[in-house]
Order: structure tokens, then sequence, then C-alpha cells
């Protein structure tokens, strides 16, 4: 999308990664949804899609999340990962969380095949704290985030390979996120081709949850 970015820069407020139904709302959302173009060199993209592949070959694409929320799906939960990744997760550790903050481990990674795509949804306050970050592997995709109570508020991020995405506090409680369907697949004015796209999610524990007492992962 390099160089591509600027029409919708003119169109409405927003970044080459993120768009919003207005300039008030993009500021008062700038450090709790967060987009980084290129988080991932291409080296790291290799070495977590390299590791993931053969875990997710084993999974057959699901059509139906058990909230029903995500289509042509499939999903591990992985704790063990190479030394090579683990490096990878613990700079993404460093750019979205606080100190104070501890990870959902088991850490949730999900395959969407090119037809497929998550639903509006927020994440469960059960199972979930108050900060969601993910990297998105292989294909670019379009995360919408829509206010609960006022859909005319929403933003729009751009998500490209290598990219981290980060939602916290307001952008992660009083938005709902989805990933979009390849035929609504746009950023504005450009249509942003879906193929198939891995993500690795890694989320805070509820707050108030002590270690020893975790919840399975969202
Ligand atoms: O694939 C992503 O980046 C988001 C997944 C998601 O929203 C979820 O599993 O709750
Ligand atoms: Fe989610
Ligand atoms: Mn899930």
């Amino acid at each position: 999308m390099a160089g591509s970015g600027g029409l919708a820069l003119r169109t409405l407020p927003g970044s080459a990664w993120v768009r919003s139904s207005g300039s008030a709302l993009l500021g008062r959302l700038k450090d709790v949804a967060v987009v980084r173009p290129g988080f991932l060199s291409k080296d790291e993209e290799d070495t977590l899609s390299g590791e993931l592949e053969p875990e997710l070959r084993r999974r057959r694409y699901e059509y139906d999340h058990w909230d029903a929320a995500i289509h042509g799906f499939r999903e591990i939960e992985k704790s063990r990962w190479t030394e090579a990744s683990r490096v990878i997760l613990q700079r993404v550790q460093v750019a979205a969380f606080g100190p104070g903050q501890t990870l959902l481990s088991p850490i949730h990674v999900l395959d969407l095949e090119p037809r497929g795509y998550i639903k509006p949804h927020v994440d469960s306050v059960k199972f979930c704290g108050a900060t969601i970050a993910g990297l998105s592997l292989l294909s670019p995709s379009v995360m919408r985030l829509v206010h609960t109570q006022e859909p005319g508020q929403w933003l729009e991020l751009l998500l490209e390979p290598g990219s981290l995405y980060i939602l916290r506090d307001s952008a992660r409680y009083d938005f709902s996120h989805e990933i979009l369907r390849d035929e609504e697949s746009f950023f504005g004015e450009h249509r942003v081709p879906r193929g198939r796209r891995i993500s690795v999610i890694c989320r805070s524990v509820p707050e108030g949850v002590g270690p020893g007492q975790l919840p399975p992962a969202c």
C-alpha cells in the first residue's frame, strides 16, 4: 500500500494506517488504538510463520467459533515457542503492555483462510484484560472498530503483514473490533484483497485475577 495511503488521508482524518469517522475521535484514541507497520522484520515474519505452519496444518478450518464470531479459521493456543520467537514476543510485551500487566499464556494463534473473517465483537472481560496486541502475518487485512453505543464513531486499521496492532482501555472495551471479509475489505477507497492471514494475539489477564487462578485464553 506504500504510496497509496494518501488518498484516504484526503477524504477522512487519519494516517496511512488508521482512518476514522472524525478527527476528534482519532485524537481521543491515538494512544489506545495503535498500528505499528513493519514491527516485524521479514526474517521475524518468516520465523513465526515457519514455526506456526506445521502446527496449524494439522488442524481443519472451522466455520463456527464457539461464539460464532469467527468464520473460516483454525486456531491454536501455544505455550511452547522457540527462543527466536520468544525474543519477538518479548518485544511485543515491551511495546504493548505495561510493567504491571501479566500476559495470558498460552498465546492465541488464529489462521483465517482467504474467505475467513471475524464479525464485530468485544473480547470477553472474563477472559481478557485491558490490552490486546496482535501481530499479522501473510495477508493484509482491515480491522474495523465501531463504538458499541454510537455506531457513527468508527476507526479502521490497515494491518499489513509484519504489523503490530494494540487495542487497549477504551478501544478495547467501548468499541467492537472485526476483520473484514474479502468482499468488504477496503481501507477507504483502497481495496485490500484478503489472502490467508495468521495472527498472533497477546492479551493481558483480566484485572483482579491473581497468579494461580488464570482463566483459559479467550
Ligand atoms: O486476528 C486478530 O487479530 C483478532 C482476533 C480476535 O479478535 C479474537 O480472537 O478475539
Ligand atoms: Fe477479538
Ligand atoms: Mn478467540
